[in-house]
């Protein structure tokens, strides 16, 4: 069975990184391996973008070429063989006047697509030239511009992929180690596309999917998902196992180790996915899968750059035709919305500052009157079944964030979770005191669900 293997760009950010490499790779049956951009790259790449668009083509010039020459010096380290190594800069350099060839035109979407993907296509190349070499057996760089597509309203084309890659795959039937390229893909009309920021995960569990891998791995720099963002709060854990749902949850809402989407194809496939640490390969990591585990809170995770819409209904419509009102415009403008509060004649909606805002806002004030609240972010609290139990976790959050200004709070949307929405300069303390005085409060795991609860949920 095919295991999918992705590495971000922390485990491919340096020649040294790149070495670590083969010996986390499967023995014992074909793989396909994804890689992100060297870390730092798409950033680089971002800024060089933005250069254009200011029309500063000098200073986007010499961070290509900043950029080149770093590109050479990897080259350099990681590929000894002088004829191997030559090879290898003219491909890099393919990529790079690609670019290069896009900077006296004015930028627009494609260019910006086009610059963009080269950090992908960079790492693979790099990559699968070394290993090749180390390796001494056949491995094949699959081109993800040749599978991965969207669809033309810009969600995975499941089943193109899945058709493509079979295909591909099937060149190569004695082929054991495959490379492709994460984040990058071609839109409905085939242009250069990608799957947003940190989107090299979502291509590696859409490519799981698509092969029904037995596996799926993210390397990445930790030792699996933490209970709470780590970069900015003290004494997180990692946590050893999680439900599709739970993950997928803390995903959507910020956890920045796994791209929002990420956890939905492998859960619909029931595929395994595994966090592993590539700089602490034994560390056991976090196995996400659909296996029962013990209820009771996990993990907290925050989804920034949201604000708050308040409507007030005219009352120029029934009552219940306001809320369908409401959503239709959400519809009309491709904008999801993140968390809702209804009230009898009023619903206050949370959604992200997407550029259709003002567009939203007029169209909701024919429906009524509509207030802004700006700087907001969700926080999102996951476990099992927390939310119909008599489990004192919810409680518990209650309590430890009396004094915190809430704007809307969702309990019951979800059993695995409970949704609240603070003010974005409050964050930073908020998930402190939930690691002090929840997570590390010593509450036990959710033992009991009366049977009432799981009839309930068989009939729905
Ligand atoms: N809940 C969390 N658990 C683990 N890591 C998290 C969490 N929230 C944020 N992170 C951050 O995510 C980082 C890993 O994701 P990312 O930077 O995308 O890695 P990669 O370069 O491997 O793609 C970690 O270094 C960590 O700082
Ligand atoms: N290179 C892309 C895609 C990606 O997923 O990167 P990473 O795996 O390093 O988060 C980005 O920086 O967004």
């Amino acid at each position: 069975m095919m295991k999918v293997l992705k590495f971000g760009g922390t485990s491919v950010g340096t020649a040294e990184r790149m070495r670590m490499l083969p010996a986390l790779l499967p023995t014992d049956g074909p793989h396909i391996v994804v890689l992100s951009a060297m870390s730092g790259t798409t950033n680089v790449l971002a800024t060089i973008v933005q250069q254009l668009y200011a029309g500063h083509r000098p200073a986007a010039a010499a961070q290509l070429d900043r950029l080149r020459v770093h590109y050479h010096g990897v080259a350099r380290e990681l590929l000894p063989d002088a004829a191997v190594l030559a090879n290898a800069l003219l491909a890099v350099d393919t990529c790079f006047d690609a670019i290069d060839a896009l900077l006296p035109l004015l930028p627009t979407l494609t260019s910006e697509r086009i610059i963009l993907a080269q950090g992908e296509l960079l790492s693979t190349l790099l990559f699968h030239r070394y290993l090749t070499g180390i390796l001494g057996q056949t491995v094949v760089l699959l081109p993800a511009l040749e599978f991965m597509r969207l669809r033309p309203d810009h969600e995975p084309d499941a089943s193109f992929i899945e058709n493509q890659l079979t295909d591909m795959l099937s060149n190569y039937p004695e082929c054991q180690c495959f490379i492709t390229q994460g984040y990058i893909c071609r839109d409905a009309k085939k242009c250069v596309d990608n799957l947003k920021r940190g989107g090299s995960d979502y291509s590696a569990t859409l490519i799981g999917a698509a092969v029904r891998a037995s596996e799926i791995q993210i390397w990445t720099d930790i030792d699996g998902l933490h209970n709470n963002d780590p970069r900015v709060v003290k004494g997180t854990y990692p946590i050893r196992e999680l439900s599709f749902d739970e993950a997928a949850e803390l995903a959507y809402f910020g956890a920045k180790i796994l791209h929002p989407c990420s956890v939905l194809p492998a859960w619909e496939h029931g595929i395994p996915l595994r966090l592993l640490n590539t700089m602490q390969p034994e560390a056991p990591g976090t196995l996400i899968s659909s296996r029962g585990h013990a209820g009771g809170i996990k993990a907290v995770s925050v989804k920034d750059g949201l604000l708050v819409l308040k409507v007030c209904s005219n009352r120029r419509i029934v009552a219940y035709d306001f809320l369908h009102a409401v959503f239709d415009i959400f519809k009309r403008h491709h904008t999801t919305i993140d968390l809702v509060a209804t009230a009898e004649t009023a619903v206050s909606l949370a959604v992200e500052e997407v550029d259709a805002m003002p567009l939203i806002v007029a169209d909701l004030q024919k429906l009524g009157h509509v207030t802004v609240v700006r700087d907001v972010s969700v926080v999102c609290v996951v476990g099992q079944q927390l939310v119909r139990s008599s489990y004192d976790g919810p409680q518990l959050v209650f309590n430890a964030l009396r004094n915190i200004d809430l704007h809307m709070i969702s309990y019951g949307g979800s059993v695995n979770s409970l949704c609240l929405l603070i003010n974005a300069s409050n964050k930073v303390s908020v998930l402190q005191i939930l690691n002090d005085r929840v997570f590390n409060a010593g509450i036990g795991p959710l033992l009991h669900v009366s049977d009432d609860q799981e009839v309930t949920e068989l009939v729905a």
